[in-house]
């Protein structure tokens, strides 16, 4: 059977310790095992089972999300898992709900923004589930424009309480998921106004539901906004429409970390900078990234196997056609992909530890790093979810028509994860940010403030902006200095050329809107950097297992190459790289498909997935690729019936020629 065959014989070609690049890719041993053990406990539990999803109506599609949280919390308790393993279970459950905005937004905003009194207050009831919460922010007029919020929490010093309103029908909060319909609590954010004056966004922790009857308490509307993008998918979470009708909340509910109001309705600023009103989204943006790589990875997996399977044209010699994998245009596209999804994970990994750094700091009132981790978590943010988003789709062609039919998994992997590139800040939004960040730097070279962290290379300004790359046979872009020399003076290039641009206006902020696709693409190229040097930091580590360091080598290159050949016109206006050396780039980056070609099969093993995970027939461990297409289709209701209804009202006639007739 071709599927079986053709895997275990790829398999069997491996040149490196598949078992050891587990390791590396979960991230330690620990981790590994947890992984693996709950990820089968999931597949083997038949509640978990998701093969009808894309099949079912809205409303049994939610009623089946419900069933399977519920489920999951119970073996959560049942099986007393750890907080680690617990989140595992949640991951591998895969299925968008509101417990995702419960455990990733609602608590860790209180635990962010909240005080100790306030924390242990709202903490044990969250952890517990005895109360449900989400994060909304977003209203139906202003998302990315947060101090353009319209909400309104105005303190009544009689009664010691705020009282919520929605105003206008655009500040109707629109969007927050876990809200529509399961939520009892949320994370409000709205304008603290004491004696009228406005003091700018705040949250507030506001019930919204009754704890015995869930109906929405009195002064509260409240809904889900509807069907998104795609069947299943995003579906199974109720995205909510909530509005105030000045519903009153006690003082101490305000989240009062940053600042606090008093009895006597006195504003008090505390010692951290505002900015951290916006800390839960540093801190999910910096999970979004590692999320990237689980989504990438799970699509390069199902297009890696299903192209060593998929055979089209050439006959060899022994009558069986080429493997689709074998062709060169589809490892070009490919090949990057399975690079980015290693990228992407390493430079997740080295995000987590700038955010715990950070965290850390800010419990001992250093608030030095926080524009460094705010520009960095936004960053990346939008660079790996966009090539995310743009790689399932790739891998969705890379597998043909095939790819197309939701038994492949890609279709509803694909529609999952897009709004990745909006929610938590839209991507060109946040790349905007990362460039007002990279235009102050540069201003402050040479004023005696060094820069820090990933922009530390800026301080070799003079170096940067005149070298040239020694790049003289396709070899030499092996070498990491090289590769990192190339995408710094480019990102230093293109961010000085956008600075100096900068002061020709009078008007600074008119220039940043005039300039602002310009300023992208140097927060572009800056993030860029940064992925590329955080695979080569990983790869000077200890890597143990036969061959695993040689592979990730070449995948790093693979990687940079990439990069460097996608922006080609980046590199040599800017004067970084002649022609004749991106020219030695590609034969190189040639070399490099042909090198992990045999190695491509075992690379997505490594990812460790289930096939419950994968949810592709495509992308089967076993390769058994034809039999489970034919019997999916036949699961389709669809083929319920041979004869398919409406066949008496819509078909016969035309047939029949009996619609015609009635014309005539
Ligand atoms: C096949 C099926 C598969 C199923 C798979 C299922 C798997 C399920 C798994 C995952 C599901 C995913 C779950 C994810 C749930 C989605 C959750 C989404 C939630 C949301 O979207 S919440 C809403 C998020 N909203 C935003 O992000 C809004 C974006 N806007 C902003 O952040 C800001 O308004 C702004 C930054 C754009 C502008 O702010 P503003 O104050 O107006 O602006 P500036 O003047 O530019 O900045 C002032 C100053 O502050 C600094 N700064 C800005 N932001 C921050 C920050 N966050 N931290 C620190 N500092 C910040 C900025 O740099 C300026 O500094 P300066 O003055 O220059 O020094
Ligand atoms: C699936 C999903 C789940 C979500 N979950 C939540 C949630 O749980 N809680 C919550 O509060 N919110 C949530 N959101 C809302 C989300 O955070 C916002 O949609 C997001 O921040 C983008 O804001 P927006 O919709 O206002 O886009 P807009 O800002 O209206 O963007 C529209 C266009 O304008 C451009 N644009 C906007 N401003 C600028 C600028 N300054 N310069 C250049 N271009 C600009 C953008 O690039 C974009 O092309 C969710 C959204 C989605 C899709």
């Amino acid at each position: 059977m071709a599927g079986f065959d053709d895997l275990a014989s790829e398999r069997s070609k491996a040149q490196f310790d598949v078992e050891e690049m587990k390791v590396i890719w979960a991230g330690s041993r620990h981790t590994l095992e947890v992984s693996d053990r709950i990820s089968r406990l999931v597949a083997n539990d038949p509640v978990f089972r998701k093969d009808t999803r894309t099949m079912l109506s809205r409303k049994d599609l939610f009623k089946n999300t419900l069933r399977k949280a519920a489920h999951a919390w119970k073996r959560i308790i049942e099986l007393r898992l750890s907080e680690e393993e617990a989140a595992e279970l949640r991951f591998y459950v895969d299925e968008p709900a509101f417990m995702d905005l419960h455990w990733g937004m609602f608590i860790p905003t209180i635990k962010g923004q909240g005080t100790e009194e306030q924390q242990q207050k709202w903490l044990p009831l969250a952890y517990k589930m005895k109360i449900i919460g989400c994060y909304a922010q977003t209203e139906l007029g202003h998302g990315s424009n947060v101090q353009g919020l319209e909400t309104t929490a105005t303190f009544d010093p009689q009664t010691d309480e705020f009282i919520i309103h929605s105003p206008t029908l655009t500040s109707s909060k629109w969007w927050p998921g876990g809200l529509g319909k399961v939520s009892t609590h949320a994370v409000v954010y709205g304008r603290l106004i004491i004696d009228s004056k406005d003091y700018g966004v705040n949250g507030f922790i506001v019930q919204l539901r009754s704890l015995d009857d869930h109906l929405p308490l009195p002064g509260i509307t409240i809904g889900d906004i509807g069907m998104k993008f795609g069947s299943g998918a995003y579906n199974t979470m109720d995205n909510g429409v909530l509005r105030f009708d000045h519903v009153r909340i006690p003082r101490d509910q305000m989240l009062m970390r940053v600042s606090q109001v008093t009895r006597e309705g006195k504003l008090v600023q505390s010692n951290v900078p505002w900015q951290l009103v916006y800390g839960t989204m540093v801190y999910v943006r910096q999970k979004i990234v590692s999320d990237a790589s689980c989504a990438l990875s799970r699509a390069v997996c199902i297009a890696t196997r299903y192209s060593a399977v998929r055979r089209q044209f050439g006959l060899q010699s022994n009558g069986i056609e080429t493997q689709v994998i074998d062709y060169k245009t589809q490892q070009s596209r490919l090949f990057p992909l399975l690079a980015s999804a290693y990228a992407f994970r390493f430079v997740g990994e080295w995000l987590k530890w700038l955010y715990m750094d950070v965290n850390q700091r800010l419990q001992a009132s250093d608030f030095s790093t926080l524009p460094e981790a705010h520009a960095c978590t936004a960053g990346l943010k939008s660079l790996t979810t966009s090539a995310t988003a743009d790689g399932i789709e790739e891998c969705r062609k890379l597998c043909g028509g095939h790819g197309y039919l939701c038994s492949s998994g890609l279709p509803e992997l694909f529609a999952v994860y897009i709004p990745a590139c909006t929610y938590e800040g839209d991507n060109i939004v946040l790349l905007l940010q990362v460039a007002r960040f990279l235009i102050k730097t540069v201003s402050q070279l040479g004023s005696g403030k060094e820069p820090v962290g990933t922009t530390v290379y800026m301080g070799r300004v003079e170096q940067l902006m005149q070298c040239h790359c020694a790049v003289q046979k396709a070899e030499d872009w092996l070498k990491p200095s090289v590769i990192l020399e190339a995408f710094e003076a480019r990102s230093m290039r293109m961010s000085v050329a956008s600075a100096q641009n900068l002061a020709k206006f009078d008007n600074q902020e008119e220039g940043f809107l005039e300039l602002s696709a310009d300023l992208v693409q140097a927060a572009v190229a800056h993030c860029q950097l940064i992925v590329v040097s955080k695979f080569i930091e990983k790869l000077q580590q200890d890597i143990p297992g036969k061959g695993v360091k040689g592979q990730l080598e070449a995948l790093c290159n693979i990687y940079a190459l990439f990069i460097l050949h996608k922006h080609l016109g980046d590199f040599l206006s800017t004067g970084c790289i002649t022609p004749k050396q991106a020219s030695l780039a590609n034969a190189q980056l040639r070399s490099l498909y042909s090198q992990v070609r045999p190695n491509a099969i075992a690379l997505v093993d490594a990812f460790n997935y289930t096939d419950h995970y994968l949810s592709s027939v495509l992308g089967r461990y076993d390769g058994n690729v034809y039999p489970k297409l034919y019997e999916e289709a036949w699961k389709d209701p669809l083929n319920d019936s041979v004869v398919p209804d409406g066949y008496q009202e819509y078909i016969q006639p035309i047939l029949k020629q009996q619609l015609r007739n009635a014309r005539l």
